[in-house]
């Protein structure tokens, strides 16, 4: 199974200026989590609205592989950013009529849309009314209505956002048990959601692909560029304002930094082994 993305192009107008938000990107993917990383403009949305269909691309191509006669978007599952619900739908009604929506009808309708919950841990919050939900409970519902049909390509935008620590690891947990069989895409800038899931990390910024690659790769493209240094307190703001620091800690009057740079940043620093967060830090500064 193939989903490729070929030189595809977008461009707005701001004042008088065409600006690209997505240029010449291209992209081939097959079974498996792919992580789109970028800060905020990069470009992610756009690329997830041009693939579901909900706007235009100005040129470029999107093929799939194993669509047969079938238009792709019949494939294609999809949660989008914030998404909202009908609060008075029990959760398995509300499976139900996304599948009615979906012109999805499997022999036992009932039993199809318990499976969907039960994949998501819901099937006993089946009879619950969504109103009544957690935020993560949403999310998953929201992951749920994505998987009705048994689509082959499933795109998840910011899936995560507002989710508690419990919750985001079950997120993990689910995507990463979906994926086996399918494309599964998501966005977003929430790094250690990716760093678990993803077999491909995909950076943008500017509309482009920085680097893609699986994490580890990514990681030893920038290797002996992390390093570790112990900072006295009163300096600790001084660093973050000339380097790159991606992370501190405090042992209570020390602090140890992690700076992310090309050379060595002070006599006596040790290069430590890059994380995911270090490459973003690396290619985007903040994020
Ligand atoms: N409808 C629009 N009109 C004008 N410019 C737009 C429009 N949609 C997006 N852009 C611009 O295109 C660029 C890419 O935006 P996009 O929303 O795809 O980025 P993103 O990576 O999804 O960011 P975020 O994480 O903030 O959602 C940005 O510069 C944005 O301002």
């Amino acid at each position: 199974m193939q989903l490729t993305l070929e030189h595809i192009t977008k461009s707005y107008t701001k004042g008088k200026k065409r600006k690209n938000a997505l240029e010449d990107f291209t992209l081939t993917l097959t079974e498996g989590v792919y992580g789109l990383l970028g800060p905020n403009g990069a470009g992610k949305s756009t690329l997830i609205n041009i693939i579901t269909g909900i706007i235009g691309k100005d040129s470029g191509s999107i093929a799939f592989s194993d669509g047969g006669d079938n238009s792709f978007l019949s494939h294609l599952g999809f949660m989008p950013q914030g998404m909202d619900f009908y609060r008075n739908f029990t959760a398995k009604d509300y499976i139900k009529y996304i599948m009615a929506l979906k012109k999805y009808s499997p022999d036992n309708a009932d039993e199809y849309a318990l499976s969907v919950l039960d994949r998501v841990n819901l099937h006993s919050d089946a009879d619950k009314k969504i109103g009544a939900f957690s935020g993560g409970m949403k999310q998953r519902l929201g992951i749920a209505q994505a998987i009705v049909g048994e689509p082959k390509v499933l795109i998840f935008d910011e899936p995560t956002a507002g989710l508690d620590a419990k919750e985001r690891i079950r997120f993990r947990n689910v995507i990463s048990s979906l994926a086996a069989d399918k494309i599964v895409i998501l966005a977003t800038h929430i790094v250690t959601d990716i760093a678990y899931v993803a077999k491909t990390v995909v950076l943008m910024n500017g509309g482009k692909i920085i680097k893609t690659g699986a994490q580890e790769e990514l990681c030893s493209d920038i290797s002996g560029k992390v390093w570790e240094i112990t900072a006295e307190s009163d300096k600790v703001m001084e660093y973050m304002s000339r380097m790159r620091v991606s992370n501190a800690v405090s042992d209570g009057s020390k602090y140890t930094l992690r700076i992310v740079s090309d050379n060595l940043p002070e006599q006596g620093a040790k290069t430590v082994q890059p994380t995911l967060e270090d490459v973003c830090i690396y290619y985007f500064g903040d994020m």
